[in-house]
């Protein structure tokens, strides 16, 4: 077996803080960003790393990619130490944040892609190549002249995500980078990551409350919540995880009080039109079956369960 390319093992990060006590004095407290987290990332794997505001997000990702230490823990990122190989680690890996640009404020965005090709030393046909794809595949040409901070939100993001490609890197990170983007960018964004992952294997993990995000892209989450990770595994799984359940409409031709059938429980009723909740990894087959033989029924239709509310679910635990 290969060795994972990411792999975080009882990996903890504490901070020191000084709160207010009175008008005078402070007390210091310990702060766990970090603890007992555990996991591991394959080459070519899309992982979305969620968690609530605070939940150690943040914390990983700089532990990740050296710019914090950890407090104590095994962290290796394809197979380097990043705190002590942090140059080194720069070349294997891609940072996006959404919510500042790594790139030059004044400068067009070819100049600043020419400076990384310079900061990174990569070779330069290897430069021009990249920035050539990557430029088409997020329709980037008519923007190389014009300075980043002409650009709109989603222009500048593509900017930054090619910034953050031209090196060649095996690892991405994204920090939130579809946030304040409308549907058309996003949507954009999303098939551009997939693109990348399928012809070059870049390895995705992103961090997002956009839970759209990870329904387009990962095959696989890690919930992190008080520092730990609360879930990892597949989507389908934080479903069933989150005892979550499929909606059922059902539209009668006459109104009628709550339908009562086997194995689902009616939630709302609005008119003829009533809502039944059942488990979301039973068939709908025998639910639908039971409602069709006892009620006059002009319309169905199934809605998926919500995963944002699956993950509420999971946060409340
Ligand atoms: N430099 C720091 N000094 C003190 N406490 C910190 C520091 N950085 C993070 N923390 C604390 O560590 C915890 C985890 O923060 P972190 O930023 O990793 O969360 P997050 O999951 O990224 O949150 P968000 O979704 O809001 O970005 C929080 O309680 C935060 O206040």
């Amino acid at each position: 077996m290969t060795a994972p390319l990411i792999d975080v093992r009882d990996l903890e990060r504490t901070f020191v803080v000084r709160r207010k006590e009175g008008r005078l004095r402070r007390r210091a407290e310990t702060v766990h960003a970090v603890r007992d987290l555990t996991f591991s990332i394959g080459a070519g794997e899309m992982v979305g790393y969620i968690g609530p505001n605070g939940a150690g997000k943040s914390t990983t990702i700089k532990m990740l990619t050296g710019i914090l230490v950890p407090t104590s823990g095994h962290l290796r990122v394809a197979g380097l130490e990043p705190q002590k190989h942090r140059v080194e680690l720069a070349r294997r890996i891609g940072v996006v944040f959404g919510q500042r640009t790594t790139l030059w404020w004044d400068l067009p965005l070819r100049d600043s892609f020419d400076l990384l090709q310079k900061i990174y030393r990569t070779d330069p046909a290897r430069h021009r190549a990249n920035l050539a794809e990557f430029v088409e595949l997020l329709d980037l040409g008519d923007l190389l002249d014009t300075p980043v901070r002409q650009l709109s939100l989603g222009q500048r993001m593509r900017g930054d995500i090619v910034a953050a490609l031209l090196h060649d890197p095996e690892i991405l990170y994204l920090d939130e980078p579809t946030i304040g983007l409308d549907v058309i960018s996003k949507g954009r964004l999303r098939e551009f990551l997939r693109t990348l992952n399928a012809r070059r294997g870049t390895t995705l993990l992103l961090t997002t409350h956009d839970l759209q995000d990870i329904e387009a892209l990962c095959d696989r989450v890690v919930v992190i919540d008080h520092g730990t990770a609360v879930f990892d595994g597949p989507l389908a799984d934080l479903h069933r995880q989150g005892g979550s359940t499929r909606t059922l409409v059902v539209d009668l031709v006459d109104e009628a009080p709550p339908i009562e059938v086997a194995g689902a429980v009616t939630r709302r009723v609005e008119g003829p039109r009533q809502w039944l909740a059942f488990p979301s990894d039973a068939s709908a087959a025998p639910v639908v079956a039971a409602v069709a033989a006892s009620y006059d029924v002009a319309d169905l239709s199934i809605q998926e369960p919500d995963i944002e509310d699956v993950i509420r679910e999971l946060y409340s635990r």
